[in-house]
């Protein structure tokens, strides 16, 4: 059937797209990656400083989330402090997939490949970066599934699950007719971009169990960083 973007839909999709580009990493901190070779404990500074930035950009763009601040202010937070991680490898990933000026995008995986994360974390984490950037995801389609990544319902400590589901949906019914519009060819786009959402759990596991070696290596975090994550 003819599948249409109706008045509302189109309306929820521009607030999502307009927060989601209006909420970006400044561009000093983002330039630091560029600045000469660092030693693993400053890239690991440099990392966590952009983290910490990242999970500021973050929590703007869920407050722009249409109906996010009518939910409970718990489970506002129980949906950041659940997803942040998630958003920041979505987010990240797209910033390694977007071509970069020349010699960004390898200077922040150079960082990342030194910056003390233990290795078998490291191949997962890269073959993310490599399928999302496969995907060539449109802007549109970034923005509306980092939201949907958010408004996932069964986050630990979630009061009322069916109001997040209910704004979910709304959003997993946009990006459903966006995907049939913008990649008409492929009939699965939209299964393939869910399947990523799977992929991202697998890597919030394996971010807990980063979170844990670094501590045990005596690492520090900023105090955004360890509300967020629950740490020391
Ligand atoms: C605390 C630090 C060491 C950390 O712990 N886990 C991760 C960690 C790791 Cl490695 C991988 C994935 C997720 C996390 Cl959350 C990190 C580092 O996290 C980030 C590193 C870089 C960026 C980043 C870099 C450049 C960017 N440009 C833009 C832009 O909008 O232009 C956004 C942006 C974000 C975001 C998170």
């Amino acid at each position: 059937e003819k599948v249409e973007i109706n008045r509302e839909q189109r309306a929820l999709m521009k607030a999502i797209v307009d927060a989601y580009n209006r909420h970006q990493i400044p561009q000093d901190v983002a330039k630091k990656l560029l600045q000469d070779q660092y030693s693993p404990e400053e890239n690991f500074l440099l990392l966590t400083e952009m983290a910490t930035s990242q999970v500021q950009v973050l929590v703007e763009f869920t407050k722009n989330i249409p109906g996010f601040l009518s939910l409970d202010r718990e489970d506002q937070i129980a949906l950041l402090k659940g997803s942040a991680v998630e958003a920041m490898f979505l987010r990240s990933a797209q910033v390694f997939s977007r071509k970069m000026p020349t010699g960004h995008t390898d200077v922040l995986e150079e960082r990342v490949r030194k910056s003390g994360i233990p290795d078998e974390f490291m191949t997962p984490m890269f073959n993310f970066y490599k399928s999302i950037g496969e995907l060539h995801m449109v802007q549109e389609e970034q923005a509306i599934l980092t939201a949907i990544t958010i408004l996932t319902p069964d986050r630990p400590y979630v009061k009322d699950p069916q109001a997040v589901e209910r704004l979910q949906e709304t959003m997993l019914d946009v990006l459903r007719k966006l995907c049939v519009l913008q990649h008409p060819q492929e009939q699965q786009y939209f299964a393939r971009l869910l399947g990523r959402l799977t992929e991202l759990r697998t890597l919030s596991h394996y971010h807990s169990e980063m979170l844990a070696s670094w501590r045990m290596n005596d690492h520090k975090f900023t105090p955004l960083l360890c509300e967020i994550w629950d740490v020391q």
